[in-house]
C-alpha cells in the first residue's frame, strides 16, 4: 500500500483516482506545522503540495520511502529539487492545467489597474462618489511588454491582441516563428522595459529570473508605466519597485505574487497605486481540477513503475521516442550491471557506445539506465533520477557515443568500463523473440540472456576445465542451466558464462578459483 501525503488543499474531484485506487491510502493535512510535516514524510511514498507546503532539504532529509513530490501547479520553486534528485526522489509538476485561469487573471489585473477598479471599489463602497479621481486609461493602442511568453505569456498576448493592444515580448528561448505566429514583436530585454504602457513577467523564478526587474531597469522604464507579477514574488525587487511608485516614475502595480508569502503588511500596501490578490492566479475550480487530476495521475504512474512525462528534474522524452525506448531500457540496465560487476577496482570511466539504428536516436535515457546498473554495483539508492548526479560526485567520467557501424546487428550497445585496475566491456542486443541478449565480453562472442545468476569463468583453453567446473558445481548442488563458452584461439585465454539455478557461497567460489587452468571466477546477479 502506498502512502500519499497532501499537505496544501486540492481540489476534491481532482485527486480522485487517488482516493479510489486499491494501492494507496491517502492523508490529507494541510496547514502542517514544519515539526508534523517533518513526522508524517517519514512513512510517505509521495508527497503532494502547491505553492504552499516548503519542502525543503531538513523536510527531503525526513523522507526515507519518498518517490516522488508531485506540484499541483507550475512553479516549484517551493521544493528542493536539487536536494531531491540527489536523493533520487522524482518531482513531478502539472504545466499545463493552470495557464487560462493564470493568463485571465494577468488580464483581469490589468484592466483593474488600468481602471482603478479595487480603488474605486474601496472608495465607493465607503459612500465616496469621486469619479474624477479614478479616471483610467483604455488598453486599446497601449504596448503590453510581455517577460517571459511561455504557456502564460503566450496565452495572455492572445488576449491582449483581442484587445487591440501591441505586444512586444523578450524571452530567450523565443523563436521568430513563434513570435510571428502569435503576432508578437519579438525584443531584446531593454528594448521590451523601454517600450511598454504595461510591463508583465511570466518567467519562473531562478537565479537568472530574482531581481530581473530591479533599480535600474526601472530607470529605462517610460514614466507612468504599470507593472504586473501574477508569476513569482522575487522577480521583481519589492524594494526598488516601491521606490519607482513613490518617484512617480511606476503609475500603478498590481500583484498576485510576493517574496515572502503571506506578506502581512507589506510596505507596497501602503501605497494607493498598487493592487492585490494573495496568490490566486491560479486558484480556479477549473485549474484546480485541471492540475489535480494531472498530478495524481502522474504520481500513480511513478509509485506503480509506469511511463510518466512531467518530471521537473528529469529531461523530458517526447512519447514517440519513449516507446521506441522503451524496449531497450532493460538492457541498458542490464548490460551497466553486468560490466560493472566483470571489473574489479574503483570505476573511472564508463563509455556507452550506441550503433545501428538506435544511434539515430536520443538515446540518453538509455546512457542514464546503463549508469543506474553500474552504480548499483557499487552503490545503495541508485535510482535513474540520481544517478547521473551519484556519478558525478564520484569523479566517474561518462562517454556517450554513436557509431555507424552494426557489428553485425541491426542495433548494439556497448558498455566499456575502466576502473583502477582494469577495463572490460559487454556487448548486447534485443533480438527478437528472445529480448535482451549479452553478444560480446571483451574480444569474445558469446550469446547469453543478462539475467538472474550467471558465473563469468576466464581459463586457459585447454581439455578439461569445463568438466572440472560442472563437476564442483554438481558436488555443491548448483544446477547449470545453461552455458557459454568464448575463445580466440584454440590454446589461449577462454571465458565461460553460466546460468545457474542459485547463487553460491563463498566456499564454492574459493574451490573454483582453486581448479587448475582458472584465471578468475566471477558471480554476476542480474
Ligand atoms: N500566480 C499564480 O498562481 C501562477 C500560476 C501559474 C504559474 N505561475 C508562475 O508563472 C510562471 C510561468 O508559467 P508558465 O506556465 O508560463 O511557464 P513556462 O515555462 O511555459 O514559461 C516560462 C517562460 O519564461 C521564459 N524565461 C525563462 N527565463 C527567462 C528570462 N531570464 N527572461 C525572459 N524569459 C525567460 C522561458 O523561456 C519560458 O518561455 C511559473 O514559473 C510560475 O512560477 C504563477
Ligand atoms: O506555480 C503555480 O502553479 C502557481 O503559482 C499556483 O500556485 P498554487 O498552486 O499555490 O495556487
Amino acid at each position: 500500500m502506498y502512502r500519499v501525503l497532501i499537505t496544501d488543499p486540492l481540489s476534491d474531484l481532482g485527486i480522485q483516482k487517488l482516493l479510489d485506487a486499491k494501492d494507496v491510502e491517502v492523508i490529507r493535512k494541510t496547514d502542517l506545522t514544519l515539526e508534523e510535516l517533518l513526522l508524517e514524510i517519514e512513512s510517505a511514498d509521495a508527497l503532494l503540495v502547491r505553492s504552499q507546503t516548503k519542502v525543503t532539504a531538513e523536510v527531503l532529509e525526513k523522507a526515507r520511502r519518498l518517490k516522488v513530490i508531485g506540484r499541483a501547479g507550475v512553479g516549484v520553486d517551493n521544493i528542493d529539487v536539487a536536494t531531491a534528485t540527489k536523493k533520487g526522489i522524482i518531482v513531478v509538476n502539472a504545466p499545463d492545467g493552470n495557464t487560462i485561469s493564470t493568463a485571465e487573471h494577468t488580464f483581469a489585473m490589468m484592466i483593474a489597474l488600468a481602471r482603478n477598479i479595487p480603488q474605486a471599489y474601496r472608495s465607493t463602497i465607503q459612500g465616496e462618489w469621486k469619479r474624477k479621481e479614478f479616471v483610467g486609461i483604455e488598453l486599446k493602442g497601449k504596448t503590453l511588454s510581455i517577460i517571459g511568453l511561455g504557456r502564460i505569456g503566450s496565452e495572455l498576448a492572445k488576449r491582449a491582441k483581442a484587445f487591440h493592444m501591441n505586444v512586444i515580448a523578450f524571452d530567450p528561448y523565443l523563436s521568430e516563428d513563434r513570435a510571428k505566429k502569435l503576432g508578437v514583436q519579438k525584443a531584446d530585454f531593454k528594448e521590451a522595459i523601454m517600450s511598454g504602457d504595461f510591463i508583465t513577467v511570466h518567467t519562473p523564478l531562478t537565479k537568472e529570473t530574482r531581481h530581473l526587474i530591479n533599480r535600474e531597469v526601472f530607470e529605462w522604464m517610460k514614466p507612468g508605466v504599470r507593472i504586473l507579477n501574477c508569476a513569482r514574488g522575487g522577480i521583481i525587487d519589492e524594494d526598488a519597485l516601491y521606490e519607482a511608485i513613490q518617484s512617480g516614475k511606476v503609475a500603478g502595480a498590481a500583484l498576485d505574487v510576493f517574496e515572502t508569502e503571506p506578506p502581512g503588511h507589506h510596505p507596497l500596501f501602503s501605497l494607493p497605486q498598487v493592487i492585490a490578490t494573495p496568490h490566486l492566479g491560479a486558484s480556479t475550480i477549473e485549474a484546480q481540477e485541471n492540475v489535480a487530476i494531472d498530478v495524481s495521475e502522474e504520481v500513480l504512474h511513478i509509485l506503480r513503475n509506469e511511463p510518466f512525462k512531467n518530471a521537473v528534474n528529469l529531461p523530458s522524452i517526447p512519447a514517440e521516442l519513449q516507446s521506441k525506448l522503451q524496449p531497450y531500457q532493460s538492457l541498458a540496465e542490464k548490460l551497466g550491471q553486468f560490466a560493472a560487476q566483470i571489473v574489479p577496482g574503483a570505476l573511472e570511466t564508463i563509455t556507452v557506445t550506441f550503433a545501428g539504428e538506435i544511434a539515430e536516436w536520443d538515446i540518453a535515457p538509455l546512457t542514464r539506465m546503463i549508469l543506474k546498473g553500474a552504480l548499483s554495483c557499487h552503490l545503495s539508492d541508485v535510482n535513474y533520477v540520481n544517478a547521473p548526479h551519484l556519478a558525478k560526485q564520484r569523479g566517474i567520467q561518462i562517454i556517450e557515443q554513436k557509431s555507424s557501424k552494426n557489428y553485425g546487428f541491426t542495433q548494439l550497445i556497448r558498455v566499456e568500463i575502466t576502473t583502477d585496475q582494469e577495463q572490460k566491456s559487454v556487448s548486447g542486443t534485443l533480438l527478437n523473440g528472445l529480448g535482451p541478449r549479452i553478444t560480446k565480453i571483451n574480444q569474445y562472442s558469446i550469446d547469453i540472456s543478462p539475467e538472474g545468476h550467471l558465473l563469468f569463468i576466464q581459463h586457459k583453453d585447454q581439455p578439461g576445465t569445463i568438466g572440472r567446473v560442472g563437476t564442483v558445481l554438481g558436488n555443491y548442488g548448483i544446477n547449470i542451466a545453461t552455458m557459454q563458452v568464448g575463445r580466440k584461439e584454440i590454446g589461449g585465454q577462454a571465458i565461460m558464462l553460466l546460468h545457474i539455478d542459485k547463487g553460491l557461497t563463498a566456499d564454492i567460489l574459493h574451490t573454483l578459483k582453486q581448479l587448475d587452468g582458472i584465471d578468475s571466477v566471477t558471480e554476476i546477479v542480474l
